[in-house]
């Protein structure tokens, strides 16, 4: 497969949805116009502040402004567009959702986070998604133009299990939406990107938002991509910015056939197993 570019938008996040989606759509607009990206990347929740409160406010169903705004940017630009994260309106209930729109501007990947997060970090980063979000329960890998991708929201990140599933469904990029802070992301977010991206022989894609030290939650910014063997091939830090690399589909191979981590796992002593759910 031919080789392909990737850019991330690391898009600075306000209080004023009309405004964020103005800036998510220039930037993505400069993504192809000057680097002439072809998969294009948002961070989660990228129409709104990460905050119960603006979540809540800004919560739209499919079909809604955003979901319109993105599969028409992506037919008209012709790429594919990972369009970050949003707060999704269904059943009654909110979901952090994230879209993918193809060259005709289709929705071909739907995910919905599975793990929401709840945490309480002595000195730091307090905040309870469940407090408002319901958690989908789908593991999302599909196929574009350019093989199988994987997507996974932010927290989810955090279980392997999740990444090693996607993995095995053939995934060979990874591309997380995603909002660190200020006390986890320093700590632990290079960390666990590479070691998602070595443990699975994968690409991975990390998208965040630019810090906006006005905003209650501050975002760790640092988007970053990291190909098979765990070489950060691009990377940012807070400020917004666009990031972008080549992605050379091949590697992903030519990495798992001189070291078969995936084949050579004991499945006679440990394997891992999908549930049905519940809808
Ligand atoms: N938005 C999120 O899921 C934040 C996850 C996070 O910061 C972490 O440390 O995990």
């Amino acid at each position: 497969m031919e080789p392909f570019r990737l850019s991330i938008c690391q898009m600075m996040v306000k209080n004023n949805k009309k405004e964020n989606l103005q800036k998510a759509e220039f930037m993505i607009r400069k993504a192809v116009s000057d680097v002439n990206s072809q998969i294009v990347v948002l961070p989660e929740i990228f129409n709104s502040p990460y905050s119960i409160e603006c979540m809540e406010k800004t919560a739209e169903e499919e079909g809604g402004i955003t979901t319109r705004m993105l599969s028409s940017l992506a037919k008209e630009l012709k790429i594919t567009l990972i369009g970050g994260s949003i707060a999704e309106k269904a059943d009654g209930k909110i979901y952090n959702t994230s879209y993918t729109y193809n060259t005709i501007g289709k929705c071909i990947g739907k995910h919905r986070k599975i793990h929401l997060f709840d945490v309480d970090i002595k000195n730091g980063v307090r905040f309870m998604e469940s407090d408002l979000l319901s958690a989908g329960n789908k593991v999302t890998v599909f196929d574009t133009a350019y093989g199988k991708v994987g997507i996974a929201i932010c927290f989810d990140m955090r279980f392997p299990e999740l990444i090693r599933l996607m993995a095995l469904q053939q995934a060979r990029i990874i591309i997380v939406p995603a909002a660190f802070n200020t006390t986890t992301g320093p700590a632990h977010w290079h960390e666990t990107i590479k070691m998602r991206a070595v443990d699975n022989q994968v690409y991975f894609v990390a998208a965040s938002p630019a810090r906006n030290e006005e905003a209650e939650y501050h975002a760790y910014g640092h988007s970053t991509i990291c190909d098979p063997w765990g070489t950060v091939l691009a990377s940012t830090d807070e400020k917004e910015s666009i990031v972008t690399t080549e992605i050379l589909p091949d590697r992903v191979d030519s990495i798992r056939n001189q070291l078969p981590l995936l084949k050579l796992r004991r499945t006679d002593i440990y394997n891992l197993e999908t549930f049905k759910t519940k809808k």
